[in-house]
C-alpha cells in the first residue's frame, strides 16, 4: 500500500486526473483498448471533470462502475448516471460505458459484459468511513461470498443502511486490475483506512481485498 498525502482536495484531483490520462496512454500504446472501472458517490466528481478534458483515444477506453444502486439510470443517485455526467463529456464524451445494470438476460447476461472487460487496467475506488468499497459493505449477507476467489464478477448486495440494494463488482473482478487507486478525503477516511490497516481483514474491512496493491491518495 502507498499513501499520497496532498496538501487540498483541488491538488490531488488535478494531480490524479494526469496520473489517470498517462496510465490510460500507457495502456493504449500497448493495446487496442483499455478498461478502467470508476466509482460513483459525491467525491470523484471534480476529478471527472478534470480527467475528461484530457487528451487520449477515448473511444478505445472501456468504463464500467464499481457499483450502481437499483434505481433507473436517470435518478440523481444513479453512478452511471453520475460518470456519464461528469466524465462522458467532452473530448471523453465517446468512451464506451459499461452499464453495470442487467437487460432482458439478466444477471448471466451482466456477468457476460463484465467478464468481457476483465482483467481491469486501472481500478479506481472510492471508500466510506465505514471501509467499504465499490458497494461490498461491512454486515452485508452476501459480503462473504463477494469476497470469495470463485465469486462471480458482479453480483448484487443488500448493504445494511442504505436506500436499496446495489450492483457490485466482486473482490476477484476488483484484484484483476493491473493499477488500483483509492480516492479518500477527510479525517473520518484518514482514520478508517488506519483502521483498516490494523483489522486487515476484508470480511471486516472490505478494502483490506484490494489494500496491498492500492496508492490511496488523500487529502483533508
Ligand atoms: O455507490 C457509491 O457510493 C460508490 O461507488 C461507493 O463505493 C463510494 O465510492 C463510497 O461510498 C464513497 O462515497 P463518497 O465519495 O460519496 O464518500
Amino acid at each position: 500500500m502507498k499513501l499520497v498525502t496532498y496538501p487540498d482536495v483541488e491538488m490531488m484531483m488535478i494531480d490524479l486526473a494526469n496520473k489517470l490520462a498517462g496510465e490510460l496512454n500507457t495502456v493504449l500504446f500497448h493495446a487496442e483498448q483499455a478498461s478502467i472501472a470508476l466509482p460513483g458517490g459525491t467525491t470523484p466528481g471534480p476529478l471527472y471533470d478534470a480527467l475528461c478534458a484530457s487528451s487520449l483515444d477515448w473511444r478505445r477506453v472501456r468504463v464500467l462502475p464499481t457499483d450502481e444502486r437499483l434505481v433507473p439510470p436517470d435518478s440523481p443517485r444513479s453512478n452511471e448516471g453520475m460518470i456519464r455526467a461528469r466524465l462522458l463529456t467532452g473530448a471523453a464524451a465517446e468512451a464506451q460505458m459499461i452499464a453495470l445494470r442487467p437487460g432482458a438476460d439478466g444477471m448471466d447476461g451482466l456477468a457476460g459484459r463484465v467478464a468481457e472487460v476483465l482483467p481491469l487496467d486501472i481500478l479506481l475506488l472510492g471508500m466510506g468511513a465505514d471501509m467499504h468499497i465499490a458497494s461490498l459493505f461491512p454486515g452485508a449477507p452476501e459480503l462473504e461470498d463477494a469476497l470469495r476467489a470463485d465469486a462471480p464478477p458482479v453480483m448484487q448486495i443488500t448493504p445494511p443502511a442504505q436506500p436499496e440494494p446495489r450492483l457490485s463488482l466482486t473482490a476477484p473482478a476488483l484484484r484483476s486490475a493491473t493499477i488500483v487507486h483509492i480516492l479518500i478525503t477527510g479525517a473520518d477516511k484518514r482514520a478508517a483506512l488506519e483502521r483498516a490497516v490494523e483489522i486487515d481483514d476484508p470480511l471486516l474491512a472490505p478494502v483490506c481485498a484490494v489494500l496491498g496493491s492500492a496508492t490511496i491518495h488523500w487529502a483533508e
